[in-house]
């Protein structure tokens, strides 16, 4: 059987889309057209009867754009604040444009203290698990306004990735401004080569991946998106890079076309989400 083809069979399904393929790279604020093709594809993902979660990246850069502010905020409270207005704008969108299509979106924050916490790590499992009862779509962020250096991921593909362990998903997406990985970064190298299928995540794998961005709002590069496929992996779900340019690309990739790199799972016997929480 074709490898893609299982993931037409995929239950609960966790889809993050990094702030560059939110927002226009010019001015920074909030692509609408491909926004309303977004909510489109994840609502008809849950009329398929499947488990939907959002991890949405985008609060500061819409927050910058929002406050006029035209370079990258350095500073954290600066950071902190364009969350706090970014956050609340990106919600307000996401609230209508998922409720044309009769579906409720619901608002998860977290830091690195949710995860490590038991009881705090409890009530979001909690949380999360209620909300699929009830058919509604978690979006999920870092919780930026509070995060400092000790307790933030600053990155959401390491959070998307435990956010998937967390709920048992099955699948993950990373949509980002690349089709995949290559075997160097193409921003930088053009005869890096694209790879469609990854068995085993080797050190050799590892040093392809660069922390370069390719926008002036991505953080973390393809770097997080392997320690990101790492835990997924392990978890026992399989992962998918690919090019959040087009949003249809979401039904193809469930429909087992060939689209990004896929993750294939490797589940660890006696894989504790603590251990890896333990070495953020
Ligand atoms: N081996 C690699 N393969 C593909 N992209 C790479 C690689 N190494 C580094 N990159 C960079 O990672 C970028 C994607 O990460 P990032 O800018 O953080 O996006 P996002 O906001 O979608 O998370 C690409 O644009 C590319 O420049
Ligand atoms: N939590 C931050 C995003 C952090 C992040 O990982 O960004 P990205 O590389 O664009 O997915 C925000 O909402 O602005």
């Amino acid at each position: 059987m074709n490898l893609r083809e299982k993931l037409k069979d995929k239950k609960r399904v966790v889809v993050k889309i990094g702030s560059s393929s939110l927002t226009h790279e010019e001015t920074g604020r909030l692509n609408l057209t491909k926004m309303e093709i977004l909510v489109r594809e994840l609502a008809d993902l849950h009329n398929q009867g499947k488990d939907v979660i959002v991890v949405s990246s985008g609060a500061i850069a819409v927050g910058r754009s929002a406050m006029g502010i035209r370079r990258r905020p350095e500073e954290l409270a600066e950071k902190q604040a364009c969350a706090a207005v970014g956050q609340a704008r990106l919600m307000m969108i996401y609230q209508k444009l998922f409720a044309e299509y009769n579906q409720t979106a619901a608002q998860v924050l977290m830091t690195k203290y949710t995860m490590i916490n038991a009881a705090t790590r409890n009530n979001a499992i909690n949380t999360f698990n209620k909300l699929f009862d009830m058919g509604a779509i978690p979006i999920v962020n870092e919780n930026d306004t509070i995060s400092t250096d000790e307790i933030e991921f600053g990155d959401n593909d390491t959070l998307s990735a435990l956010v998937a362990a967390l709920v048992d998903a099955d699948m993950l997406i990373l949509l980002s401004d690349i089709d995949g990985l290559f075997t160097d970064d193409p921003n930088q190298n053009p005869d890096a080569k694209f790879i469609e299928v990854v068995e085993k995540i080797d050190s050799h794998l590892e040093k392809m991946a660069k922390g370069s961005t390719g926008s002036s709002v991505g953080t973390g590069g393809m770097a997080t998106k392997l320690t990101a496929a790492h835990i997924a992996t392990s978890a026992g779900a399989d992962m998918v890079i690919a090019n959040g340019e087009d949003f249809h690309v979401i039904h193809k990739i469930m429909q087992g076309r060939n689209h990004g790199t896929l993750f294939l799972s490797d589940k660890k016997e006696g894989f504790y989400l603590d251990d890896i929480i333990q070495k953020l």
